[in-house]
């Protein structure tokens, strides 16, 4: 699918797998997802360009690459983007984090804002917007319009599993995202939730049920 990076590296396939199986626990699920978020992160920068920075070897000067003049916005869609921004920072630092707060209504399954704090100088920052699950699509397209509004410009969407339905509504409303995921799935159930799917990632992570 246009726009669409399927991040289908064995390693990632693997991981994936144990986060599905319903007899995962929460001590394994959160650190899987901290595992995977690093891989997709690391996949969804590939596109960043280096600057140049003069330092000294042991042996001798050079002119080596770097990403800390690169200005980064990690954006965790609470709750559940929370463990994939705490795991990108670790790989990149001098990230700012900022927060966007919403949930499914459970009646319609339409997105509620209910917080956002964002960084400043958005327009100039590489945005990552982080939610482990692209299911309808109505958060992360809430999301990117909140951003837009905020004067992002260069955004990707970062993901374990997407639904089918969640990439085209996506795609429609924000051609120019593009979206890295772990896996595209078969469906959406009654309920809008994915199918195979891994369940209600935030009540895993969390342990809420
Ligand atoms: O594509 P959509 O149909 O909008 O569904 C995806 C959203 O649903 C989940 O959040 P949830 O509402 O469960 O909030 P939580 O993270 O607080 O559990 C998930 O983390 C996404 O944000
Ligand atoms: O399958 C789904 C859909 C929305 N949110 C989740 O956490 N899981
Ligand atoms: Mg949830």
């Amino acid at each position: 699918m246009k726009n669409t990076h399927l991040i289908n590296h064995p390693l990632v396939q693997h991981k994936l797998t144990i986060m599905r199986d319903k007899n995962t626990g929460t001590k394994q699920f959160r650190e899987l997802s901290k595992e995977l978020s690093q891989l997709l992160g690391y996949e969804a920068m590939r596109h960043l360009t280096n600057s140049y920075m003069e330092i000294d070897t042991p042996l001798t000067k050079m002119s080596a690459p770097t990403l800390s003049g690169k200005k980064l916005a990690l954006i965790p869609i609470l709750r559940a983007g929370l463990v994939m921004s705490d795991a990108i920072a670790d790989f990149v630092p001098h990230a700012k984090i900022g927060h966007i707060g919403l949930y499914r209504d459970p009646e319609t399954h339409l997105p509620i804002e209910y917080y956002s704090k964002f960084p400043t100088e958005l327009d100039l920052c590489e945005v990552f917007v982080l939610d482990p699950m692209l299911a309808t699509g109505g958060s992360a397209i809430a999301a990117l319009s909140i951003l837009k509004e905020h004067g992002a410009k260069n955004i990707k969407f970062v993901c374990f599993l997407a639904a089918p339905e969640g990439i085209a509504k996506l795609h429609e409303s924000h051609p120019d995202v593009d979206i890295y995921t772990a896996a595209i799935d078969e469906k959406l159930n009654e309920n809008s939730y994915i199918v195979p799917g891994l369940g209600d990632a935030g009540d895993r992570i969390f342990g809420t049920k």
